[in-house]
């Protein structure tokens, strides 16, 4: 990387004004060509921020002062929202975020294709008629202050604990969950996790509830497998949450940023919970990948069906496939449908579910894409249309590779992150493919990810 001669210094204050949102929700601004990226600024504005941290390439700063606000700036209707660090953009009017969007994906073509806002043929970005509540999925931290039991999230980039009573952006039931269990957790006086001293037991609570059924799965994460006062704990737990379908605990003795350790026990319950994707039923176990907005990801998994442009005939892939939700969502129009993914447990919930829909048509495998792919095509297996829905990381070079050699005519990217779909594209580009339309839509209001629906044909 090319060093620059950074001109700013810690402590500066600088005036600045604010051309365009970083892929984290940041302004960006130039200080004498040199980048900076304040926090909380928005396009439009001028601002006094002081710098913060100098980097070779560039610097971060504090927002000191707004001289000349945008009008697309909002109050966060969040109270927590300066604190949390759980969403970057409620001080953006939801319109805007919309639009701030789109442009993220058009900055990353420009930055990794030939394509620019010119030639990129992108649409607006779908959003929600209501984006609030959208969340299916909360992941909370325990800690105490003082006697005081907390669940919620860590301040960025620090260790102090956010204690989130009522999360704007979580469906309500999983804050009514989170609310009782800390409660029960604090009366029983269960040990709560010591990050710093490695004590304690309770060290994060999940929930997952299903939109259309209401079904509510709790995992309890444990530094130990043994809970004290388990007995009390369940009974209390079931008594004040009577809706609830499952309660799982997973250990998770090991130091690490990962959510899960490696085993689970079902403490209570069914083993699975059921949500419902239009006329589609889905069996999730508490480790299986699901998109966090069910009522978006049905806008997404139409717009994958609209490019698949299916007719019965098509052997299909689903590449990355989770729970097997998009592969079973295109089953009904192919011939063939086969996914697979690296998650056992996802990978015996996609079978379920095939079963559980009767879609005899979708096969699912436990495995890398980029190890099965190939090995399919080699076994003579001709797919016509490919959907890959890869991890942040993007797809791997060697599936890349093999989706070339297929003789697959259509390719649907569904990603959930513009970079690395935008780099994946220039490989494909190179290999003969030509991006005919990408659809941004808004899975998560008020933070800074936007997930595309790309179609890429040959
Ligand atoms: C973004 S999720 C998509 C899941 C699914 N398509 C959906 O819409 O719910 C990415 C999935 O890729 C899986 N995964 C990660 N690396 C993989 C690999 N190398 N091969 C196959 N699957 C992988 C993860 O377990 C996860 O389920």
């Amino acid at each position: 990387m090319r060093r620059m001669n950074m001109k700013v210094k810690p402590g500066q204050e600088v005036t600045l004004t604010i051309k365009r949102l970083g892929i984290n929700g940041e302004g960006i601004g130039y200080y004498k060509k040199q980048v900076v990226f304040v926090e909380g600024s928005l396009p439009g504005e001028v601002i006094v921020a002081k710098i913060d941290k100098v980097y070779p390439n560039y610097a971060t700063a504090k927002l000191k002062k707004i001289r000349q606000a945008a009008p697309e700036r909002i109050a966060p209707p969040c109270p927590l929202y300066d604190r949390c660090g759980g969403c970057q953009l409620q001080h953006l009017d939801y319109e805007a975020q919309l639009e701030a969007k789109k442009d993220h994906v058009i900055q990353a073509f420009e930055r990794y294709t030939h394509l620019t806002a010119d030639t990129l043929p992108i649409k607006p970005t779908i959003g929600m008629v209501n984006p609030w509540g959208y969340r299916n999925k909360g992941q909370l931290q325990i800690s105490t202050a003082g006697n005081q039991v907390m669940a919620g999230l860590y301040e960025p980039g620090s260790h102090r604990l956010v204690d989130l009573t009522d999360c704007m952006i979580q469906h309500p039931l999983i804050n009514d969950v989170v609310a009782k269990v800390r409660k029960i957790i604090q009366h029983l006086n269960i040990p709560v996790y010591n990050e710093r001293k490695r004590t304690g037991v309770i060290r994060t609570i999940m929930v997952r509830v299903g939109f259309q059924t209401e079904q509510l799965q709790l995992v309890l994460i444990t530094r130990t497998e043994e809970i004290p006062r388990l007995k009390e704990l369940l009974m209390e737990i079931r008594y004040h949450i009577p809706q609830l379908t499952s309660i799982w605990q997973n250990i998770h003795p090991a130091k690490s940023s990962k959510i899960f350790g490696e085993k689970f026990k079902l403490l209570w319950g069914e083993r699975h919970i059921i949500e419902r994707l239009g006329d589609l039923s889905f069996k999730l176990s508490p480790r299986a990948f699901f998109q966090l907005n069910p009522l978006q990801t049905i806008k997404m998994y139409d717009q994958v069906k609209a490019y698949a442009a299916l007719t019965g005939q098509e052997n299909v892939v689903d590449a990355y496939c989770g729970v097997g939700t998009i592969g079973l969502w295109l089953a009904r129009e192919a011939k063939e449908v086969r996914g697979m993914d690296t998650i056992k447990e996802a990978i015996e919930d996609a079978k379920l579910n095939a079963k559980l829909n009767g879609l005899a048509n979708a096969h699912f495998e436990v495995g890398r894409a980029e190890t099965y792919f190939p090995r399919w095509l080699k076994q003579g297996f001709k797919p016509d249309v490919i959907v890959v829905d890869p991890p942040r990381t993007g797809c791997d070079d060697q599936l890349l590779h093999a989706i070339v050699q297929s003789q697959a005519k259509r390719l649907v990217y569904v990603s959930c992150n513009p970079s690395t779909l935008a780099k994946d594209c220039r490989v494909l580009f190179n290999a003969g493919f030509k991006l005919q339309e990408i659809q941004p839509f808004d899975l998560f209001p008020h933070t800074s990810h936007v997930e595309c629906c790309a179609l890429l044909v040959r």
